[in-house]
This record gives C-alpha cells, sequence and structure tokens, in this order.
C-alpha cells in the first residue's frame, strides 16, 4: 500500500511526495548530496546525524543493502553500526534491487531504524532552493506534524560517539582516535597500516595514555558543541606528538590552534569536490559531506590552509608552519567516493615514525 507523506520546509515550502522506510514524522536539518552511489555508507556515516538527506541522483535503491559482516569487531561494509541520517529525499525509490551482495531493500533498511523516507519529489529543484536559501530546517510528515528542530543546537557528537575505551590492531605504532562519530573506514585504513589503535569517546582525556600519534575524527553537527575536545587538543598541541584530523577533525584543530569555524551556505556533499594542494598546481577529486569549514583568515601565524576547495576557495585542511599537525577537510578514506587521497595516512604514520626516530624514549 502507498501512502503519502509530506517534506516541509521552514521557508513554507511543501511537497507531497510517497513514503517509504518507516511511516513515521521526523525534523531535521535538509542538505543534499550530488553523490551518485555509495548510500549504504552516507546513510551509516554519524556525521549525517540529524540531517535530512536529499539525494540529487535520479534513482535510488536499485542497488539495494548489503547484509553485514564483521572484521576486527567492527563493521567491515558500513561506515557505523546503524543507519544516521534523520530521513531521506529521493526522486524515484526502487523497492525492486539487484546487486550480488544485496541482503534487503533500502526502505526494508530504514524501517529497521525507523527512519521515513520520501520519493516522488524533484530532488533537483529542491537542491536548488537550498542552494538559493541555504540549508533549511525541514521535516519528513507522516501522519503526525512535529516541530522543527535544529540538531546543531544540540552536542550530536555526545550522542553519537560510543562510550568506553577499545584496542584495535597489534602494529608497532600507537595511535590514539578521539572518536566523535568515526566512519569505520578510517578504523580499516588505520589496521592495514602497521597501527595499534586505541579508540576514545570524544571527551576522554586522551592526554593521560601514553601514544605516538592522535587523530582526531569526522563528526556531525556544529564543532563548537565540542569543547571538552577543544580543551584536551589544545594541551596535545603544546607537544610535538604527530596529530591529523578529517572534517570535524580539521575544524576541532582549527578551533583548538585558536582560529575560528563558520556554517557554510549549504556545505559541501559529494564524491567529485576539488580541492588544491597549496603551493602546487596540484588538483585532488574528494569525498566531502560537512556543512562547517574553518576560517583561514583567524588562524595564527604559524598554521597555514594545507587544501583549497576549487569550487569555491574555502579551507579544505589547515597545517602547522613547523610541527608535525595536519588536517583534511574532505575524506581520505573516502567510503563511498575516490580514494585518491588515502595516502595521507601514510604521510601521517611517517610523521609518527619520525617523531619516534627523533624521540626515542
Ligand atoms: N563529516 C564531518 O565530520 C562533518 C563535520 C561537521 N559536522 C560539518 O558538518 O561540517
Amino acid at each position: 500500500m502507498t501512502q503519502t507523506a509530506k517534506l516541509i520546509l521552514e521557508d513554507g515550502t511543501e511537497i507531497e511526495g510517497t513514503s517509504f522506510g518507516a511511516y513515521t514524522s521526523v525534523a531535521g536539518e535538509v542538505v543534499f548530496s550530488t553523490a551518485m552511489t555509495g548510500y549504504p555508507e552516507n546513510l551509516t556515516d554519524p556525521s549525517f546525524a540529524g540531517q535530512i538527506l536529499v539525494l540529487t541522483t535520479p534513482m535510488v535503491g536499485n542497488y539495494g543493502v548489503p547484509g553485514e559482516e564483521l572484521y576486527e569487531s567492527i563493521s567491515k561494509i558500513f561506515e557505523s553500526d546503524q543507519v544516521h541520517i534523520a530521513g531521506l529525499v529521493v526522486t524515484y525509490y526502487s523497492e525492486e534491487h539487484s546487486h550480488w551482495n544485496a541482503a534487503k531493500s533500502l526502505g526494508d533498511w530504514l524501517k529497521e531504524y525507523n527512519i521515513p523516507g520520501i520519493f516522488n519529489v524533484d530532488t533537483r529543484l529542491l537542491t536548488k532552493k537550498l542552494r538559493e536559501k541555504g540549508a533549511l530546517l525541514g521535516k519528513i510528515v507522516a501522519a503526525d506534524d512535529v516541530p522543527f528542530h535544529d540538531p546543531n543546537q544540540d552536542n550530536l557528537v555526545a550522542q553519537v560517539s560510543p562510550p568506553g575505551v577499545r584496542h584495535y590492531g597489534t602494529g608497532q605504532h600507537k595511535i590514539v582516535l578521539v572518536d566523535c562519530g568515526t566512519k569505520t573506514n578510517i578504523i580499516r585504513c588505520f589496521l592495514e597500516r602497521d597501527v595499534e589503535l586505541i579508540r576514545v569517546p570524544w571527551d576522554y582525556d586522551f592526554n593521560t595514555l601514553d601514544y605516538d600519534g592522535l587523530f582526531l575524527s569526522n563528526g556531525p553537527g556544529d564543532p563548537k558543541r565540542c569543547a571538552a575536545t577543544i580543551g584536551h587538543l589544545q594541551t596535545a598541541l603544546q607537544q610535538d606528538k604527530p596529530i591529523f584530523g578529517i572534517c570535524l577533525g580539521s575544524q576541532l584543530m582549527g578551533l583548538a590552534a585558536g582560529g575560528d569555524t563558520f556554517k557554510l551556505k549549504y556545505g559541501h556533499r559529494s564524491h567529485n569536490q576539488p580541492v588544491r594542494l597549496t603551493g602546487t598546481p596540484r588538483c585532488y577529486i574528494t569525498s566531502q559531506n560537512h556543512g562547517f569549514a574553518v576560517d583561514p583568515a583567524t588562524l595564527p601565524a604559524e598554521w597555514t590552509v594545507l587544501f583549497e576547495n576549487l569550487n569555491d576557495g574555502t579551507c579544505e585542511g589547515i597545517k602547522h608552519q613547523t610541527k608535525p599537525f595536519f588536517s583534511t577537510q574532505f575524506h581520505p578514506e573516502a567510503a563511498g567516493g575516490p580514494q585518491d587521497t588515502e595516502f595521507l595516512f601514510d604521510d601521517f604514520l611517517a610523521a609518527v615514525a619520525q617523531y619516534k626516530a627523533t624521540h626515542s624514549k
């Protein structure tokens, strides 16, 4: 049986569509992604918490959703252990699916997590509106109405960061991963590289641990809500051990360094964002999912821009001038998207090896 649902935006726009997934109402921030594939990865990326995701690619669901497989006690397939988006908006939803590893339909998967989807919505027209007006608050309304809610007012990182300290791998470099909502491919990228990983919650004081390198993960919401992480990071920045941050992690490094972050008009969410490595003409095509960015004009003199977005000129990563601290606003771990910048994990571990060689205990 098909049921109608409505997408309602804070500017008064109302679009009627067809419900799929859970028949329930939800409010969030409406953002769009132009990625053409990768919904199993995107929907489980904790950075999407609180967001109603609009996909511009016209047909969604036709390759289904894979079954779960574990590797070192983490998912081999998904970017976390649950769907994190608040809701999904697509043009054409295909309940029928065909793929060698499909185990269920996208609609059934959303139902498992009680997340609503809506289709028969012109998502390209909707995206034009979001590009003009900026990301808007919105809601998917099934039977009952719900009030608008701005998820960026919440501490979403505290909601998605798992409690407890976990250890993975037996490699020679001891890396602390501060989990603000990490994508599992970051863990996989480290475990492929001779690392012992200590995964700690977002507010854990990692300065009490013995480690060789520090990593700050991606995560949802406004980075300024992560005061505890920023405080701990400020202590780490006084030392010389290598630090690498991705996306939210990059924003936290900018804030801890004394810089500022701001909200982009509608963010960058896609698999083909061009970034230029500072000081070179070299462009990399990157996977991105962020709504905030570091304002480079506010960074102290010892920090510089490492990558710049070639679409809008915004900061795509920062670097300390003398210490081994660097970050990317984009996702070198991909999942989904191009893997062209995965070498940055090697660069970080080379910095760790060099630090250890020059600071032998
Ligand atoms: N993927 C991320 O880490 C996103 C960071 C932050 N929540 C933003 O939207 O900018």
